[in-house]
């Protein structure tokens, strides 16, 4: 073995029903990984693969600061899954029942919801197309796009569609063409909702930088938000994704989530690998 070789880099691997994370603790120090070694660990053949990599900081305002990046190396302000995994591995490792994460999109608060599961209040949705981002002031409503969309932000852009039938879209040409749609200069992450009833929603997810996700933290709070801004269902309620259900309860205070997560195994990139 050569002296000059990194360092092996340990890891985690996570999911939150299914949508995938490698999470990086970085509270005794160290540098995020680059863009371009982001890339490499997502690779799911030849690296880990993970939906998002995220990384857990020490912070002087709040118990953790979290970041987090998609496949591509773009970086995303909120990943509701991934805080949600984190909060969960701080708490049974801490013993404590609440932890306040601070985030590119504010400082998020989470909870033990009892049961094994976990609960984050995801912050106040954006309805300001200049913060979303938008390109143009438009009704973010009834977006001046084929199929009707609405517009949220939460810390993130989206774009939600109601069809009656989400299984019969055929997500990938969807969702890869409008999250590139002009009106996002960010890109979009892209929600397809079918509703099934007052309370309760299926949701087929494309996140932007990813592709077809299993679950969405965010995705699913956009989701919800806008059916209620429709008037299809209430404020609180179940969401439906491919890996499983998240509850979601928009309150005076915020956007919560709350549902499972899962901290699969702890690994280390060697540093042969890390040196190709
Ligand atoms: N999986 C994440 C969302 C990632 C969003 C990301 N694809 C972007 O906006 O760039 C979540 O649970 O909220």
């Amino acid at each position: 073995m050569s002296a000059d070789l990194p360092q092996a880099l340990p890891f985690m691997k996570m999911h939150g029903l299914g949508n995938d994370f490698v999470v990086i603790d970085l509270r005794a120090g160290g540098q995020p990984p680059a863009a371009g070694l982001i890339m490499r660990i997502a690779d799911r053949n030849r690296g880990v693969g993970f939906d998002q990599l995220a990384t857990i900081e020490a912070d002087e305002q709040a118990d953790l600061r979290l970041r987090f990046w998609n496949p591509d190396g773009s970086v995303s302000a909120a990943c509701g899954n991934a805080t949600r995994c984190i909060a969960r591995y701080v708490m049974d490792e801490t013993g404590r029942d609440r932890l306040s994460l601070r985030t590119d999109h504010g400082t998020l608060q989470a909870e033990d919801a009892g049961a094994g599961m976990t609960r984050v209040n995801m912050g106040h949705p954006v309805f300001d197309w200049r913060q979303i981002p938008l390109a143009q002031d438009v009704d973010i409503d009834h977006l001046p796009i084929p199929g009707d969309p609405v517009a949220t932000g939460m810390g993130n852009p989206h774009m939600t569609f109601f069809v009656e039938d989400a299984a019969a879209v055929d997500l990938e040409g969807f969702g890869a063409r409008h999250e590139h749609h002009p009106l996002y200069p960010e890109r979009s992450n892209v929600e397809i909702v079918q509703v099934l009833s007052r309370d309760e929603i299926l949701l087929r997810i494309w996140e932007r930088g990813t592709g077809p996700t299993l679950a969405s933290g965010s995705c699913s709070c956009a989701a919800a938000v806008a059916a209620a801004r429709r008037g299809l269902t209430g404020r609180r309620v179940k969401v439906n994704v491919p890996g499983g259900v998240l509850h979601i309860d928009w309150r005076e205070d915020g956007v919560w989530m709350e549902g499972a997560t899962a901290h699969v195994f702890s690994g280390m990139l060697t540093p042969e690998w890390l040196s190709e």
